[in-house]
């Protein structure tokens, strides 16, 4: 069969349970709009990720012209662990609870139809390139494009998956409150581009976008294409100054607190017991990691 130069040969990977399965149309309403529009679609929906990833690792193999993801950060992490530093680009179609990679790239969120246009638009020029952090730990390498975090927020991410109930949003306030009974800072050490410093502290998080965990924009200077991840390091708080200080890092404005610091680099690394690292909310293992910063390993539908 001849295709036209506008009909592209696209691997749309669809998580179905995103956002709690609030999601479940948006996959299949893309894959129509996109063969509407002349593009040739490969349309992947499986019972479980793994299965998801094996199956769209298939699928590139045959060289398709991108790769589009359906889902919410966990997603957009697949897709970047499976085309980061390769000439394929990847599209974020968001239907997650979070979606703050598509908010950092300036995609339409809860706008099927306009996220598809977006990819859509993209396919016609050449594709956005930004950074990707790769983590080497003793899970292996695997990447990430929005937000590593390893502290309070991955200890509340750990005991929310350990949660039957409730389901939904309210699972992970619940874990939070939990948790914040037990709130505790750890001692870590933190090496950036060779210099190491050890502080108790109660959250580090590695930025290579401005926000993660739905809106909080947790190293608001970050910038996706400039070859450098922002740490973030938050040293000891009372509960009732972290419940404070957590409103106001949906706006950024925690970055003006003493005990808040940013420290911008190529090369990070993060070492404290008993911390489990999250790279775009997905678990990728218990600390220490070591963190690089790979300027321009992704290219972007956006
Ligand atoms: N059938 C499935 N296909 C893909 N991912 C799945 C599936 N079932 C469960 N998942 C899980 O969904 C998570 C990714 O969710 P995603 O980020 O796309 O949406 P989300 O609603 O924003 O999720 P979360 O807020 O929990 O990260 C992965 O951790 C994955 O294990």
């Amino acid at each position: 069969m001849t295709t036209s130069t506008a009909t592209k040969r696209l691997v749309v990977a669809i998580n179905p349970t995103a956002s709690f399965g609030k999601g479940r149309e948006v996959g299949p309403a893309a894959v129509a709009e996109l063969r509407r529009l002349g593009h040739e679609v490969v349309s992947l929906s499986e019972s479980d990720f793994p299965s998801l990833v094996d199956a769209a690792t298939r699928a590139l193999a045959d060289g398709p012209d991108a790769l589009v993801v359906v889902g919410g950060d966990g997603m957009v992490n697949l897709g970047v662990n499976l085309v980061a530093e390769t000439a394929t680009p990847l599209g974020i179609i968001p239907s997650g609870t979070g979606n703050d990679m598509a908010r950092g790239l300036g995609i339409p969120i809860g706008d099927t139809a306009e996220a598809v246009r977006v990819v859509e638009r993209a396919l016609t020029r050449e594709p956005r390139v930004i950074d990707a952090g790769r983590v080497t730990s003793a899970a292996g390498v695997r990447w990430f494009a929005c937000v590593l975090s390893a502290g309070f927020d991955s200890v509340v991410t750990e005991r929310a998956n350990r949660m039957r109930r409730p389901r939904g949003r309210a699972r992970y306030t619940i874990a939070l409150l939990l948790e914040l009974a037990r709130l505790r800072p750890v001692v870590y050490r933190i090496t950036v581009d060779g210099v190491e410093m050890q502080e108790r502290a109660l959250l580090a998080c590695v930025g290579n976008n401005v926000s993660f965990g739905g809106g909080m924009r947790v190293t608001p200077d970050a910038v996706l294409d400039d070859g450098l991840l922002d740490a973030l390091v938050v040293r000891p708080l009372s509960r009732i100054q972290f419940l404070r200080i957590f409103p106001r890092v949906f706006r950024g404005e925690h970055i003006t607190d003493p005990r808040v610091s940013i420290v911008r680099g190529r090369r990070i690394g993060i070492e404290a017991d008993g911390m489990v690292a999250y790279g775009d909310g997905e678990r990728f293992g218990p600390l220490p990691v070591d963190i690089e910063c790979v300027p321009g390993a992704l290219r972007v539908l956006a």
